[in-house]
């Protein structure tokens, strides 16, 4: 074993913790009694008291050498993955993850945004791409990952959502046998402990499984204008997530009395005595061993403490570790195209399109509207305050207990659409409130920060209604045709690899955003939200001036400006079948062309759906756990 070096680049970028408590007695009991089950590790680190942790079951001080299974990463797929496949005492696996165990401040769900800068993250940055995210710092967008026990459910938003039937019909059409919607509906309903008034007895929903999915505790009256509004527009109010659920419906978040549910809580926290589950925390895996001659995953080299170690597997490696570093973590192992491997000096074993398809969802924040009465909206500086945090604390609801303020989802398909069949082109996310929601004298901004937006876009173009009561949506592209890439950067593992979104470079997609934009004009005139002078807020950005306000002109330009994403990168490791010629793991996720591995994230998607990616991620990682009981007869 030997001192590993990690480069400088990985330590400038390591974020740093933005909270800080004062020492004292009553918050430490107040802490302590909201959540008994944490216990300091490490009483040189002031927030340890405050983290959770994974010890090796068993009084074991350090982890084997060898187990039936690696897992590389505890996100939400790694962790369903790693728990299903513990649960019977057939198969031993090994949970490696860069990340630290949660702490009581991100079950907050009201400090989501917060967690972006902090070292609950990855901080990957797009490369710049002139045209969009234009307000943005830098001008570049921000594409933060979750870096913890949990991966990105810890510092995500909740919310929960499962596609539409057709958008994984269309997967399975493609050749990917096992996942058309009635067969991966089984693996959403297998997670789910569903408590959603009203809808929970339905047949597609599940009371008994370990994940819980709520309503949000919270709500303003903003939420019913919305459902109303969008009633008078022809949208049914559903449960968005049942299959004929086309329509408008409140939002449905992965949060149990006010508390953020993570992967981790719901899959790993009551199994850390399982003696055939070992979970690293605090361990970053930098490659994957493959025999070159015989083409096997044999076990993969990480770094704890500084140094470097081996751990070898008897069965199987299975990267969980998300649609960026799975994908980086193939190709410094030998896979990947044979261009860019070689020209950054690596020996290729096998030459497969790893990072050639990304797809994300971006999304635009900026159409807000004001309202002409007070207290309507969520702002911070009313909502989330110590009685209401008192409270959140015994009862777990106020305003601490909204994820961002987020309230409802819409699902519509614009005239613009081109797609045959019933599916939506754009995702309305009703928030009670808007970026501007945040902000006032001493508020976190965290929204506007956690985007990265300028400070002086923001000013110029929201000032006037900072810390107003308003109603926006963010509206989100479900299917870009815009398709982007990543690339490596060099060998080097603590290297962030190279993103290219290739962001709105279809034409396509801009007329969609401009569509959605119009259609949620018209919601905003129709009377449920006329009842709050609902009045949309001409935002001055200095890129736009040269175009009259509300002209599409205009809107393309804001878009470009206010380019946000909502973190959905898939399709970097695709899935397909033998013979797809952009496929990278067949459809039982098993890497072409090489044994004993196999990627079990998001990035396997093939093809973007219209949902929020926690929940498939989830479901991706049960659906594996089972391909693999099923191969090895578990
Ligand atoms: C700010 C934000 C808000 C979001 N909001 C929502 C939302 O409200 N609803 C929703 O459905 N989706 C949301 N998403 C997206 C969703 O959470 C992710 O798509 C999903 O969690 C991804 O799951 P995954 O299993 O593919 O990867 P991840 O959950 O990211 O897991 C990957 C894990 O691997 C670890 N890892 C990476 N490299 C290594 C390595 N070399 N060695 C060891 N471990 C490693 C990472 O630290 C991480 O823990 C959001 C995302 C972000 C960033």
């Amino acid at each position: 074993q030997k001192e590993f070096q990690i480069s400088k680049e990985t330590q400038d970028r390591k974020g740093k913790l933005l909270f800080s408590y004062p020492q004292s007695p009553v918050l430490d009991l107040l802490l302590k009694t909201a959540a008994p089950n944490y216990v300091a590790r490490n009483p040189q680190d002031i927030f340890d008291f405050l983290r959770d942790s994974y010890p090796l079951p068993g009084g074991l001080e350090s982890p084997l050498d060898e187990y039936d299974y690696v897992v590389v990463g505890a996100g939400s797929a790694g962790s369903a993955l790693a728990s299903r496949l513990t649960e019977g005492s057939k198969a031993s696996v090994l949970l490696l993850e860069a990340g630290k165990p949660e702490m009581l401040v991100t079950d907050v769900p009201v400090l989501a945004p917060l967690f972006q800068d902090t070292d609950y993250a990855w901080q990957y940055y797009m490369e710049r791409q002139p045209g969009v995210c234009m307000g943005m710092e830098d001008e570049r967008c921000f594409w933060p990952r979750g870096k913890a026990v949990g991966g990105t459910s810890v510092i995500n938003y909740m919310i929960y959502t499962r596609g539409r039937p057709q958008d994984w019909d269309r997967i399975a059409g493609d050749g990917n046998y096992g996942w058309s919607y009635d067969n991966v509906l089984k693996y959403y309903m297998k997670s789910e402990k569903a408590t959603l008034k009203g809808f929970d007895e339905n047949p597609y929903r599940n009371r008994y499984g370990v994940l819980p999915v709520e309503f949000v505790p919270v709500r303003t009256k903003l939420i019913e204008a919305f459902l109303e509004a969008g009633r008078l527009m022809g949208h049914r109010t559903v449960d968005y997530n049942a299959p004929d659920g086309f329509g408008f419906g409140y939002v449905q978040v992965t949060i149990s009395d006010g508390r953020r549910q993570s992967s981790a809580k719901a899959f790993l926290h009551k199994h850390k005595k399982r003696m055939n589950l070992h979970i690293l925390p605090e361990s970053r895996v930098i490659k994957v061993l493959i025999d070159p001659n015989t083409k096997v995953a044999y076990g993969v080299e990480y770094v704890r403490n500084r140094l470097k170690r081996t751990v070898k597997a008897r069965r199987e490696i299975i990267l969980s570790a998300g649609p960026i570093a799975s994908p980086q973590l193939l190709m410094l192992s030998g896979v990947g195209p044979k261009q860019q491997l070689t020209s950054v000096g690596i020996s290729l074993i096998k030459d497969l399109p790893v990072g050639q398809t990304l797809y994300d969802h971006i999304c635009f924040p900026g159409q807000i509207f004001s309202l002409n009465e007070t207290n309507v909206s969520f702002t911070e500086n009313r909502d989330a305050t110590l009685p209401a945090f008192i409270r959140w604390l015994y009862y777990g609801d106020s305003g601490i207990a909204s994820p961002g303020a987020v309230e409802g989802i819409g699902y519509i398909k614009t005239e613009v659409s081109d797609d045959p069949e019933d599916v939506p082109d754009i995702e309305l996310i009703s928030i009670g409130g808007s970026i501007v929601s945040d902000g006032g004298p001493g508020a976190s901004k965290g929204v506007r920060k956690g985007m990265k937006i300028k400070d002086s876009v923001f000013n110029e173009a929201f000032g006037s209604i900072d810390n107003t009561d308003t109603w926006s949506t963010f509206l989100m592209l479900l299917h870009p045709k815009s398709k982007g890439r990543l690339e490596l950067k060099d060998n080097n593992p603590f290297s962030f690899p190279k993103l290219y979104g290739n962001y709105l470079t279809d034409p396509r997609d801009v007329a969609t955003f401009i569509a959605g934009i119009r259609h949620v004009a018209k919601l905003a005139s129709t009377e449920p939200f006329q009842r709050y002078g609902a009045k949309l807020h001409p935002a001055n950005y200095r890129e736009c001036r040269m175009f009259a306000f509300d002209t599409d002109e205009y809107w393309e330009c804001a878009i470009r400006t206010l380019t946000a994403t909502l973190h959905h990168q898939i399709g970097t490791c695709r899935m397909g079948p033998a013979g797809d010629p952009e496929a990278v793991v067949d459809p039982e996720l098993r890497v072409h062309g090489i044994q004993g591995l196999r990627v079990v994230d998001t990035s396997v998607l093939p093809r973007t759906i219209s949902a929020h990616t926690n929940a498939p991620g989830i479901m991706i990682g049960e659906f594996a756990a089972d391909l693999i009981k099923s191969n090895w007869n578990l």
